[in-house]
């Protein structure tokens, strides 16, 4: 077995012809106390891997539903120190095997110092980390500091992505590709793109990592069609939307983000 988990995932995904279902959560929208309990719903409703976002200011390609859960979060007063507090919490409890990524902007990461950052998420037993806003002029000599702190690096590749530049991401990319599916923001749609089947087919030329694609997706007849052509699916607004539909009772968001994430994640893995 390798040292990262999210080799280890995809490895095993692949040995059992499966595919893998990714929830992505806003860290402390509400508060943080019910992200982590939802952190260990997700897992154990079939998560394969979870993406936590790092709530910020100014918004990178985030939908409204994604938007307004990251303005709660900062309204309620949530920090990159209590965030990696809390996912620290849960790697290290017992058994914990599912690889945790954060989706966080480059900004932050600057900001804090890109060492410093990077080893805080190494001692919250990150996996990886989604850096939508990395330049990949940069990301050339940031992948090897992640590297040497057992992090990934992943980087997107959109629509509109040329492939001279696709090569260019892909080279400074591990763990897997984030395929977008669409021109836009964050959130759900109906559908699949009829181009993204021939855009993932390009993909699958030039790189052997796994693809996985997010944007636009909640349904499990989305789901089931994209399982012939990616190696991983990603939900966001859909989960998130539960949160802002219950605000005032978070037991009941708890309880249909499970449902949400157990039907997906079947539809993924072969329901
Ligand atoms: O919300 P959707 O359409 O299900 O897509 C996932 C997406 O929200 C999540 O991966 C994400 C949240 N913020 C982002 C910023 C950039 C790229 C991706 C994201």
């Amino acid at each position: 077995m390798s040292s990262n988990r999210i080799d280890d995932v995809f490895a095993d995904l692949k040995a059992r012809s499966s595919k893998a279902f990714m929830p992505f959560l806003t860290a402390g929208d509400p508060d943080l106390a019910f992200t982590g309990r939802m952190i260990r719903d997700v897992a154990a409703a079939g998560a394969d891997l979870i993406e936590i976002g790092f709530p910020f200011s100014d918004p990178i390609a985030d939908g409204p539903v994604i938007q307004a859960s990251y303005t709660r979060a900062l309204n309620r007063g949530v920090k990159i120190d209590g965030i990696f507090q809390t996912i620290r919490e849960i790697t290290q409890s017992p058994g914990w095997k599912t690889p945790l990524v954060a989706m966080v902007s480059y900004t932050l990461i600057f900001k804090r110092g890109i060492e410093q950052f990077l080893k805080q998420a190494q001692d919250a037993g990150l996996s990886g980390l989604i850096v939508p806003d990395m330049p990949v002029e940069e990301a050339g000599e940031i992948e090897p500091m992640m590297a040497a702190h057992g992090l990934k690096l992943i980087l997107l590749v959109t629509p509109t992505t040329s492939d001279a530049r696709a090569r260019k991401i892909i080279a400074c990319t591990t763990g897997f590709l984030y395929c977008v599916s669409v021109v836009g923001i964050t959130g759900e749609r109906e559908g699949i793109p009829a181009a993204l089947r021939k855009q993932l087919a390009g993909l699958r030329e030039i790189t052997q990592l796994p693809l996985c694609v997010g944007f636009g997706i909640s349904k499990p007849d989305q789901v089931h069609a994209l399982r012939e052509v990616a190696d991983g699916v990603i939900v966001g607004s859909a989960l998130v939307r539960k949160i802002e539909q219950h605000l005032n009772d978070p037991d009941a968001a708890l309880s249909e983000i499970r449902n949400l994430v157990q039907g997906l994640a079947h539809a993924v893995h072969g329901g």
